[in-house]
C-alpha cells in the first residue's frame, strides 16, 4: 500500500498532496452526451440524470458505465465533545449504533439490501467496546478529546485516520468494487463538521450548525455556543488542513479523506452522504483541488451548511430529501438513480433505430 505520509511530513500544511488523482476523460465525456442526445428522448430530457452519467463516464473514462459491484464503506467513531450535551446522548455511545450497523439491522442496511450495495463497518475510533465480530477492528483512539478543551487528536492520529481509510479504499477496489459509497456513524460528528465547515469556508457558526441527531431548541442554542466556544479555543488555521482536523475534526471524518483520496487516485467514482461527507470533501479539496470531480454528492442533508458547502464544492446534490441519517444512507438512495440511468444507456432504443430526425 502507499504510504501517504511520513513522520517528518506531518508538520508540513497540506501533506497529501503528492498523490496523482486519475484523469477525467472529457472524450467520454463529450460521447456520453452524443449518446444521450441519440436516444429516443428530448435532447437533455433526463436533465441531471445526463449530468451524473456524463461525470461517471468522465471517471471511468468510458460511455460502458461499471456500476454492478458496489460497497459502502462505513466508519465509525466517537467525539469526545459530546460530554457537552451537543447530541443525542452525552455519552460516547457509537458503539452500539455502529454494531447495529454491522450485524445489518440498520437503515442503511435496509436500503443497501433493496439497492444492491455491500456494507462494511470499521471501527475507526469508538470509545467502547462492541458485540459482534462483523465490524473490522481499526481503532486508532477510543474516541476524540473533547476539543473544547483539548485537541481532537494528534496531528500523527490525524494522518493515521487519513491513511487508514485510503488504505481501506484501496482494498475494496482491488476486491472489484467499482463505485465506493461513504458512511459514518459518530454521535457528535456534526459538531465536529460544523466546525471544519465554519473555518474553511470562513462561514459564521450560525449559518452551518443545526440540529444533527435531533436535539431540543434549548440544546440546540446551546451546540452553536459550544462550538463557537471550539473555534475560540482551539483557532484552527484553514491553510493547514490537517491541523483542522486534528484540532476540531474527527477519526471517521479522516478516513473519509482517504477514501476519497483514493477513489480519486484509481478513477472510482466516490458517492458522498451527508454533511460528514461534505466537511471531509472540504478538507479533502484542500489537499487536492480538483478531487470534486471525482465525487458525486447523493443528496443534500438537512444540515443547514450543507447547501453552502456544496455550492463551495460546485457539486450539485442528486436528491433533496431532508435526510438528516448518516450511515451512508442517502449515497445507497442514490445508487437507484445511478441503475436508472445505467437502464436508459442500456435498454432505449436511438433516435435512429426509430427513422426519427430533428428538423432543426
Ligand atoms: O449525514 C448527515 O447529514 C447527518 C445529519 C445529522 C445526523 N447524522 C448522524 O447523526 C450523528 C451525528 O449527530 P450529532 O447530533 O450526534 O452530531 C452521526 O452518527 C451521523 O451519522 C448525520
Ligand atoms: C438513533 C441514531 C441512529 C444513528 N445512525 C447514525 N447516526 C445515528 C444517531 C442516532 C441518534
Amino acid at each position: 500500500m502507499t504510504k501517504l505520509l511520513t513522520k517528518k511530513a506531518t508538520k508540513m500544511q497540506k501533506p497529501f498532496d503528492q498523490i496523482q488523482l486519475h484523469a477525467i476523460s472529457k472524450a467520454a465525456q463529450a460521447e456520453m452526451q452524443d449518446k444521450l442526445d441519440n436516444l429516443s428522448k428530448p435532447i437533455k430530457g433526463l436533465g441531471q440524470l445526463e449530468r451524473l452519467a456524463d461525470k461517471l463516464a468522465g471517471i471511468q473514462e468510458t460511455t460502458d458505465l461499471k456500476i454492478d459491484q458496489r460497497i459502502c464503506l462505513i466508519y465509525c467513531a466517537d467525539h469526545g465533545i459530546v460530554s457537552e450535551a451537543v447530541s443525542a446522548t452525552s455519552e460516547p455511545l457509537s458503539n452500539v449504533l455502529s454494531a447495529n450497523v454491522a450485524e445489518g439491522h440498520a437503515c442503511v442496511n435496509a436500503l443497501a439490501m433493496r439497492n444492491r450495495c455491500e456494507v462494511k463497518v470499521f471501527d475507526i475510533g469508538l470509545a467502547g467496546n462492541y458485540q459482534t465480530t462483523k465490524m473490522v477492528d481499526e481503532k486508532i483512539q477510543r474516541g476524540t478529546k473533547n476539543m473544547l478543551t483539548s485537541d481532537a487528536m494528534s496531528r500523527q492520529d490525524a494522518v493515521k485516520s487519513i491513511q487508514t481509510g485510503y488504505d481501506n479504499a484501496k482494498q475494496a477496489i482491488a476486491d472489484g468494487n467499482q463505485l465506493l459509497l461513504l458512511g459514518e456513524v459518530g454521535l457528535g460528528n456534526t459538531s465536529a463538521s460544523s466546525a471544519i465547515v465554519s473555518t474553511m469556508l470562513a462561514l459564521p457558526v450560525d449559518d452551518v450548525v443545526d440540529k444533527g441527531s435531533d436535539i431540543s431548541v434549548k440544546q440546540f442554542e446551546h451546540k452553536k455556543q459550544v462550538i463557537k466556544d471550539i473555534l475560540a479555543a482551539r483557532q484552527p488555521d484553514k491553510t493547514d488542513p490537517l491541523g483542522v482536523l486534528s484540532k476540531v475534526g474527527g477519526f471517521e471524518i479522516g478516513a473519509t479523506v482517504g477514501t476519497m483520496i483514493a477513489g480519486a487516485e484509481a478513477g472510482v467514482p466516490v458517492i458522498m452522504d451527508g454533511f460528514i461527507s461534505d466537511a471531509a470533501a472540504v478538507l479533502a479539496k484542500a489537499f487536492y483541488p480538483d478531487i470534486t470531480d471525482h465525487l458525486i454528492a447523493s443528496h443534500l442533508s438537512g444540515e443547514k451548511g450543507a447547501q453552502r458547502v456544496l455550492d463551495y464544492l460546485d457539486l450539485k446534490p442528486l436528491l433533496q430529501l431532508g435526510m438528516a441519517v448518516g450511515e451512508g444512507s442517502g449515497a445507497v438512495v442514490a445508487l437507484a438513480l445511478i441503475d436508472d440511468i445505467q437502464s436508459v444507456l442500456v435498454n432505449m432504443n436511438t433516435l435512429q433505430d426509430l427513422n426519427f430526425e430533428y428538423e432543426n
